[in-house]
């Protein structure tokens, strides 16, 4: 049945359409007697046995006609879909949906044994002159091999890796039969993801110890390594900074956003991350320079640095780029109130799910009630958690306190992970995240800092919640502090900050500025930065777009028209001028350390 069409009987044997406001009219037929329906061509021709009829003698003829010219338009339709079908076959041939030999996926490929490429007619779609070396003097990571050779020789004959791709056994122009210039849907992409490499399971959620036994070099041909890695900070913009990027014309995306790898998943073998990043033969069909991958919960983990250094970064090697996104404090800790405390409270309220510890914290509370009246009766403040908080991060963050020496001890000589970086080190390295918060006291009061709060609040509710997030709502918009770690593993030259104001009132030009570091070839984002924003408040999901008309409205319904709460938009936090000036001053130093050990000055005023 056609699209737009519905078809009711009107008699035995007999139907008629009732054509949608989209149907086009019927002609009239020559003999007045046949009512064919509003499939009067052959576009679609497997509709044409509904029609009702009038049989008599004249209209025999117009029948015999008209089943002729469908028998006809059915011939042709059925060769144009057979050509389409073979073209498409052929197409998903190169461009994704080769199988690459199962030695190669399952394992006895050996790296030594890979083709280098000989001769002089390969010819990706890559541009010698232009490709490998920026406006700015930047190799795109990974490519300095590639780059060194066809700006010596003029060719790629001898390029044995190609660009971050690992060398695969047969010939490299096996890869490259279509002189497709630049990626025009990702449908297209080619992840060598090889169920039964490490049998079938679905990796576990766990911090990684640092105590499995990972074999990290294992049957590595044919995947890519990202070229960049989107660290955070959470609720900083990293879904649209991660989106924008991947709308470059030479990157392909990872299969997700955020692959949590080096935080949760770090026991897989580096051969388990990189099946997530697009092919070597993507990468040759579609003319792509990097891929990459945006996970904040990299972020405020000193582990997750170390590892990327010791898996990605050996001595001298190549190695991924850092990208950070950092955003106005006050903002950044007012969308986090709303994300991991509000949102989760309120979806718990609704559901009242059975676990016997929200279930006790629910007990006392109407259901069914609308969200103001939870928001107003059950839910803390953020003024509430945020004065808590500060209260705590005050003590903890002194000179010599509890968080510098814990962290000393833990990181630092003499067998810490950061060890050398303590002796040295002008500004002490602090982990706040994991030293400054404390003990949980009872199932009612699940961390210290919310004692006081709680006893005076009986009726609000924060048990059974994610207490790790709602606990640092101020504390993760201390960049600096972060910061540091990542200083201490990776140079200025690897690490690139964006502020997200930056982003917002300047889209296309922050992401110039961005794929210029990473060594790409100058590309006008304008028309990928106009569709919208990514995982906005009222709209979340990490590739979720929400139009600037649709934000635009939203910000107007809302009466929402102060330029500091851009993005906090679709929601209300309360914040008084009081708090928000006490906010500034406690976040000063750490804003002013971030700008000093970045080079970065946001506009955070
Ligand atoms: N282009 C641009 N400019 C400024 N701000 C932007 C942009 N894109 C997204 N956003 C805002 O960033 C918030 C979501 O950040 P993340 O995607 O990093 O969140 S997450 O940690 O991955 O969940 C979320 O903030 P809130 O809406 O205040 O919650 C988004 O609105």
């Amino acid at each position: 049945m056609g699209r737009g069409m519905r078809w009711s009987p009107i008699g035995e044997g007999k139907y008629s359409s009732i054509p949608s406001r989209t149907a086009r009219t019927p002609p009239s037929s020559p003999g007045g007697d046949i009512e064919l329906s509003n499939r009067h061509d052959c576009e679609e021709e497997d509709e044409f046995d509904v029609y009702s009829v009038h049989t008599s003698s004249q209209s025999k003829v117009w029948i015999l006609a008209i089943l002729f010219v469908a028998a006809v338009c059915f011939a042709a339709v059925s060769i144009a879909d057979r050509n389409k079908q073979d073209q498409s076959e052929q197409q998903s041939n190169v461009l994704g949906a080769v199988e690459f030999p199962s030695d190669v996926l399952f394992g006895t490929a050996l790296i030594e044994d890979a083709h280098t490429i000989k001769s002089n007619d390969f010819s990706p779609p890559y541009d010698i002159q232009s490709d490998f070396l920026n406006e700015l003097g930047n190799i795109p990571p990974f490519w300095e091999e590639v780059e060194h050779i066809a700006n010596t020789t003029g060719a790629f004959s001898g390029v044995t890796s190609w660009g971050p791709c690992y060398p695969i056994q047969y010939d490299w122009r096996e890869q490259v039969s279509v002189q497709a210039p630049f990626r025009s849907n990702n449908d297209e992409i080619t992840y060598l993801n090889a169920p039964g490499r490490h049998g079938d399971k679905t990796p576990q959620s766990s911090f990684y110890s640092g105590n499995h036994d990972v074999s990290i070099n294992t049957n590595l041909a044919g995947l890519c390594r990202p070229g960049y890695i989107i660290i955070g900070q959470a609720k900083c913009g990293t879904s649209s900074l991660y989106q924008y990027l991947s709308g470059h014309p030479r990157v392909l995306p990872a299969k997700q956003k955020q692959l949590n790898y080096f935080k949760y998943l770090a026991y897989m073998p580096m051969e388990w991350y990189l099946s997530n990043f697009p092919s070597a033969q993507s990468f040759l069909a579609r003319g792509a320079l990097m891929t990459g991958e945006s996970s904040p919960s990299y972020f405020p983990y000193p582990e997750v640095p170390h590892l990327i250094h010791e898996r990605m970064r050996a001595e001298n090697e190549p190695h991924p780029k850092i990208i950070a996104i950092v955003r106005d404090p006050i903002s950044r800790s007012m969308s986090s109130y709303k994300y991991n405390y509000v949102d989760p409270a309120l979806k718990m309220l609704s559901k009242r799910p059975k676990n016997p510890q929200a279930h006790a914290a629910l007990e006392n509370i109407s259901e069914e009630m609308p969200d103001e009246y939870y928001i107003e009766n059950h839910l803390f403040t953020f003024e509430e958690l945020v004065r808590a908080e500060i209260k705590v991060l005050q003590q903890c963050l002194v000179p010599d306190g509890v968080a510098e020496q814990m962290s000393r001890s833990k990181y630092g000589p003499p067998n810490g992970m950061y060890a050398d970086d303590f002796t040295d080190a002008a500004i002490p390295l602090i982990n706040a995240d994991e030293f400054c918060y404390g003990e949980s006291i009872s199932d009612a009061v699940p961390l210290a800092q919310w004692a006081e709060l709680i006893q005076q609040n009986p009726n609000k509710l924060i048990v059974g919640l994610d207490y790790h997030l709602i606990r640092s709502i101020v504390g993760r918009s201390l960049y600096s502090l972060f910061m540091d770690w990542w200083y201490a593993r990776f140079s200025q030259d690897d690490i690139y900050v964006v502020c997200t104001e930056d982003l917002h009132f300047e889209p296309a030009e922050t992401m110039l500025n961005v794929s210029l570091f990473l060594g790409l070839p100058r590309f006008d984002f304008t028309n990928v930065t106009s569709e919208g924003m990514y995982n906005v408040g009222f709209h979340q999901g990490y590739d979720t777009l929400t139009t600037w008309d649709e934000i635009e409205e939203e910000a107007v319904s809302e009466n929402d028209q102060d330029d500091r709460d851009y993005a906090n938009i679709g929601y209300d936090v309360d914040l008084s001028e009081e708090l928000r000036n006490e906010l500034m001053e406690f976040f000063l130093p750490y804003n002013e350390a971030l700008f000093k050990l970045t080079g970065k000055r946001c506009q955070w005023e």
